[in-house]
Formats: C-alpha cells, sequence, structure tokens
C-alpha cells in the first residue's frame, strides 16, 4: 500500500503545482486521474513515478516514508515503479518479445540491456505478459510497423515482466482510435486485477475514466479536490474540473 500526504511540489519561479495531495494507491486498483490542460495532471504521476521531487510531504511505501529510507530501499522500490510514455521508446529492429524481454531501461539489469541475452525461463514470463496483453501471436515480429496501441501494449508487458507492482500512465490512449482506446483501457483493468499492479492513468476523456477505473481522482491547480471510487462523477463534480 502507497500512502502520500500532504505531496507539495514548488518551482523555483515560486508557483506550486502539486498542492498538498494526499491519496491512498491500493494494490490491484485502476486510477484515473483526470482534470483540465495544466491542472497537475502529470506532475503527479511524475512525483508518484519517483521522476521529479517534491517539496515537502510524505511518500509511504508498506508504511516507510520513502524520504527517510536509505538508498538501497530507494533503489529497490524504483524498480517496482514503470512510467509509461504516451509514445514508448522501443527497439525498432527487436521483436515484441525481445522488447518485453530487455527493453525495461529502469528494471533490466545493464548486463542484459547491453548483451541483450535472456534467460531461457523468461521467455516464458514475456510470453505469458504478452498473451495478458493480447499480443501472443504477434511476439516474434518486429516492433517497427506496429500501431500505436500495440506499442503501448508491448510496453505495458515490458513493464510488468520486469516486476513493476505501480504503472504511471501518462495519456496512454492518447493518438488511439476510439475502439482502440477502449480495448486498451480494458486491458489496463484487467492487469490491475488480475496481477494486483496498481496503474495511475492520466485522461483527458472523463467518459473513459467513468467507464474503466476502479477510482477517479481529479485534480485542479495542483490540487486533488475529487476522489471517487466505484462510481461516475456527479455533474457539480465534473463542472468543478472544467
Ligand atoms: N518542470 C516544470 N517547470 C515549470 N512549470 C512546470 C513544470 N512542470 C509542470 N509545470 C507547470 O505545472 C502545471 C501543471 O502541469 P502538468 O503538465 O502537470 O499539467 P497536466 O494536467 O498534465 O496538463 P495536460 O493535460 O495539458 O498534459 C502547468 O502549469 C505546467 O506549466
Amino acid at each position: 500500500m502507497i500512502v502520500i500526504s500532504g505531496l507539495t511540489r514548488k518551482i523555483p519561479e515560486g508557483k506550486t503545482i502539486l498542492d498538498h495531495v494526499n491519496t491512498r494507491l491500493e494494490p490491484g486498483t485502476f486510477i484515473a486521474v483526470v482534470g483540465p490542460s495544466g491542472s497537475g495532471k502529470s506532475a503527479l504521476l511524475k512525483a508518484l513515478a519517483l521522476k521529479e521531487v517534491w517539496s515537502s510531504g510524505e511518500y509511504r511505501v508498506d508504511g516507510k516514508d520513502l524520504m527517510e529510507a536509505g538508498f538501497f530501499a530507494k533503489m529497490k522500490f524504483r524498480r517496482q515503479v514503470a512510467f509509461l510514455e504516451q509514445k514508448p521508446i522501443l527497439y525498432e529492429k527487436k521483436s515484441a518479445l525481445k522488447n518485453v524481454l530487455i527493453g525495461g531501461a529502469e528494471q533490466t539489469p545493464i548486463w542484459r540491456r547491453l548483451t541483450g541475452m535472456v534467460r531461457s525461463d523468461d521467455y516464458m514470463g514475456g510470453m505469458d505478459m504478452l498473451e495478458h496483453v493480447g499480443l501472443l501471436e504477434r511476439a516474434k515480429q518486429v516492433v517497427e510497423k506496429m500501431s500505436g496501441g500495440e506499442r503501448q501494449r508491448i510496453a505495458i508487458a515490458r513493464a510488468l515482466v520486469h516486476g513493476a507492482r505501480l504503472v504511471l500512465a501518462d495519456e496512454p490512449v492518447s493518438g488511439l482510435d476510439p475502439h482502440t482506446a477502449e480495448e486498451m483501457m480494458q486491458t489496463l483493468k484487467k492487469l490491475c486485477h488480475e496481477k494486483g499492479t496498481t496503474i495511475v492513468a492520466a485522461l483527458h476523456r472523463v467518459e473513459l475514466a467513468e467507464k474503466f477505473a476502479d477510482e477517479i481522482w481529479g485534480m485542479q491547480d495542483g490540487r486533488l479536490i475529487i476522489n471517487v471510487r466505484g462510481r461516475r462523477l456527479t455533474a457539480a463534480e465534473k463542472m468543478r474540473l472544467s
């Protein structure tokens, strides 16, 4: 369980881009972060992914505050966190399976990234994960001609095969057609529930959040002003986010 309290990020110019954010992230939960442009969705995801530091507040993982944790504890946690970019960076000339097995920059040991070597038992894990994201039949194909949705699926499989317990996805469905976007959301939800992974996805489209997410977080001016579970947003809540 991850609990954050009072998480605040001020930038040198004086602006507060995260303002006392309090929330918890339970295993196996699919969380959608919505809010207007510039409200702090990406900033929150980056803070949760430890990509950017915060000015004050606590980030507790299984009861321990990361700020007070030692180097190795932080490194261990960092390896369990994956950040999915809108356009994942993949090895274009390698197969989907190879990308899943060797690509995870933070989670993969450096010797493996340099040599491209994989252990034979890892293949099973990689194939298993590609099946979970619906790409088993394409495991051996090179990724350069794959669609945006397929590339996202490979990036997700890659994160999970390397043991990510927390996946942050910044606009994972932007640029996808409506049908593919829904399929992607369905995949994310299924992975959360089947694998116990926590996925936090920033989304522009509230209706996708309402249809697929277990929890919806609403951001406004760097503050987390709405946090609802298992229901749609009310008209008043949507107004507050506009
Ligand atoms: N490193 C930074 N330096 C200065 N300002 C920043 C930095 N990162 C974010 N901001 C500002 O913080 C605010 C929140 O940005 P953020 O990218 O988190 O918004 P967002 O909700 O993800 O927006 P969008 O939906 O358009 O992607 C914006 O006003 C942005 O300009």
